[in-house]
């Protein structure tokens, strides 16, 4: 079942096309990749998919199981809370909260305090915010970050920061999750930890995932299926070996290497 279903998507900023009559199926629970050389309209595809931006024509639907519905043009709170997250190619983290403030604020979005409870401080308001804060310390302890919940997050090193984003973005509960190079800047062994986690949180979390990458090898070794931009057109789309040996592929990255 297409989880997420794009038809004809283009974005134009004066007379340049970013994103160009993209088509793209998204099954669920698949882990696919988006890659494309720069600006190739990778990052413009992920802010139409979330609301950034609103599409010149075409559409974006979502399909939770119960009905399609369109997500193209909504806001991107509304689009959050029907299910899409995100994080971004640079961090955008909370910068002077706290690393459990970070996730507590994100899981926030998904509970739904009666006016009157949370003005009187009834129990079930406690209730609710002990409830938060044992569900906030699972995702850190998913992610190695327990230890270091009391810190300004703009105090943790790049790699713990790019991990703190994606655990704030399942914090808001999604059912696809899109990751906009989230091993950039990091060190081998990091992408290494990080490609596993990925694919880890993938499965524990029941999610579809769509990853913005230049990191080949991450790409690569988790990716089941690809798809290539290019000018802001799919120039591809298949199985990692396929792409690797496709020469449209190979030519839009000018000899650099697709390894
Ligand atoms: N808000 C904007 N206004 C005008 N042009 C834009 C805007 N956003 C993106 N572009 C242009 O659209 C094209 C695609 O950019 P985009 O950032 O989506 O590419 P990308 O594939 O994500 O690149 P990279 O891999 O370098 O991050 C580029 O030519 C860029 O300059």
């Amino acid at each position: 079942m297409a989880i997420l279903t794009v038809k004809n998507l283009t974005k134009s900023f004066g007379g340049l096309t970013a994103v160009s009559n993209v088509n793209m199926e998204l099954q669920k629970g698949e882990l696919v990749g988006l890659i494309g050389p720069n600006g190739a309209g990778k990052t413009t595809f992920f802010n139409l998919l979330t609301g950034v931006y609103e599409p010149s024509s075409g559409s974006v639907e979502l399909d939770n199981g119960e009905k399609a519905k369109k997500i193209s043009g909504l806001k991107p709170n509304a689009i959050t809370n029907m299910g899409v997250a995100r994080t971004f190619q640079n961090i955008r983290l909370f910068k002077d909260l706290s690393v459990m403030d970070n996730i507590r604020i994100a899981i926030h979005k998904n509970v739904k305090y009666g006016v009157i409870s949370s003005f009187f401080r009834l129990p079930s308001f406690y209730r609710e915010e002990k409830e938060i804060a044992e569900e906030a310390e699972k995702l850190l302890k998913i992610f190695g970050l327990e230890s270091k919940k009391d810190e300004l997050s703009k105090n943790l090193p790049y790699g713990e920061q790019r991990r703190l984003e994606i655990a704030r973005a399942l914090a808001t509960k999604p059912t696809v999750l899109l990751l906009d190079e989230p091993a950039a800047g990091m060190n081998p062994n990091e992408t290494l930890e990080l490609t596993d986690l990925i694919e880890w949180i993938r499965k524990e979390f029941k999610l579809t995932i769509l990853l913005i990458e230049h990191d080949m090898s991450l790409v690569m070794k988790i990716c089941e299926r690809i798809y290539v931009l290019d000018y802001g057109m799919i120039i591809a789309n298949g199985k990692p070996q396929e792409i690797k040996s496709n020469k449209r592929v190979i030519e839009a990255y000018l000899g650099e290497e697709v390894s």
